[in-house]
């Protein structure tokens, strides 16, 4: 059994992990911490890792803590940036033989989703996101779909594909979406919906949507329990949950 502390452990996300967990026989929850909660908590329970999955505005916070105790992190937080990376590669340089694994999406469909996207990438001349989520969501766009959008655009560059035709000259600010490294991202909040994605590839004659569909919280569990021992033997910080998975 692995010692796991839960943080944002009352959320939608974290109450449906810590679920999951207890009932996989091979996660032992030491501490639901939540908003308002001592930190102290997660090493008085003797944690072997920590899962975020709190807020933007608390991610950080958590994650200092976290490095600074010697103790694992898998992080389903979303938000971060470039300088956010930076900032803890720079304290985990004070902790060599901690890990750190940022996992934009849980999902081992939505892992595939990316890697299929990434494959398809250098194939078509146009490609656009569509990210569909719950209206309480905090951040745009969602942090899967800036990650598929960076894969897309390595993939891209790499492949030495050319810029997406697009002859919009007139526009509305924000109609034509949030470029995240060139690919256009549109973000949708809609009640009723969980988390869903559309990868819309193009080319003369024809196109390949390649979509992913989050209906419940409890999908987020499986990938989660990965993260959870793939960080053990992970050193520095690892982005992506596929770094973990025999994909
Ligand atoms: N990687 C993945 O697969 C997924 C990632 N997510 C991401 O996970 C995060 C949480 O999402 P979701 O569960 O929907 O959000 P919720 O708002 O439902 O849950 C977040 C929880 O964290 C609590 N919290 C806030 N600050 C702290 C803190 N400092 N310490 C501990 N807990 C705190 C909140 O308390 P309070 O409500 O009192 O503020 C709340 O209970 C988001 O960033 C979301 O994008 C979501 C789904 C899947
Ligand atoms: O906030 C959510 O709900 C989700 N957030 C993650 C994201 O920003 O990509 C993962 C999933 O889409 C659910």
């Amino acid at each position: 059994m692995i010692k796991v502390a839960v943080c944002g452990a009352r959320g939608k996300l974290g109450s449906a992990l810590v679920a999951g967990f207890k009932a996989s026989g091979e996660i032992d929850v030491v501490a639901e911490v939540d908003f308002g909660d001592d930190l102290q908590a997660i090493t008085a329970a003797g944690a072997e890792v920590i899962v975020d999955v709190t807020s933007p505005d608390a991610v950080m916070g958590n994650l200092e803590f976290a490095v600074k105790h010697g103790i694992h992190a898998v992080v389903g937080t979303t938000g971060f940036d470039d300088a956010r990376l930076e900032q803890i590669r720079a304290w985990l340089g004070e902790a060599p033989a901690t890990g750190v694994l940022i996992c934009p999406n849980f999902s081992i469909g939505a892992i595939l989703m990316m890697q299929f996207a990434a494959k398809a990438a250098p194939y078509f001349e146009s490609v656009e996101i569509i990210e569909l989520h719950h209206p309480t969501k905090a951040d745009a766009p969602s942090g899967t779909s800036a990650r598929t959008a960076e894969l897309i655009a390595a993939a891209r560059l790499a492949a030495g594909t050319p810029n997406a035709p697009d002859a919009t000259s007139v526009a509305l600010e924000g109609a034509r979406g949030a470029k995240v490294e060139g690919v256009p991202v549109h973000s949708l909040r809609v009640r009723g919906l969980v988390a869903h994605q559309e990868v819309i590839f193009g080319s003369v004659g024809e196109t390949l949507t390649i979509r992913h569909d989050s209906m419940d919280r409890s999908g987020f569990a499986p990938g989660a329990i990965a993260g959870i021992k793939g960080v053990r033997t992970l050193r520095g910080l690892t982005v992506g949950l596929e770094n973990v998975l025999d994909l």
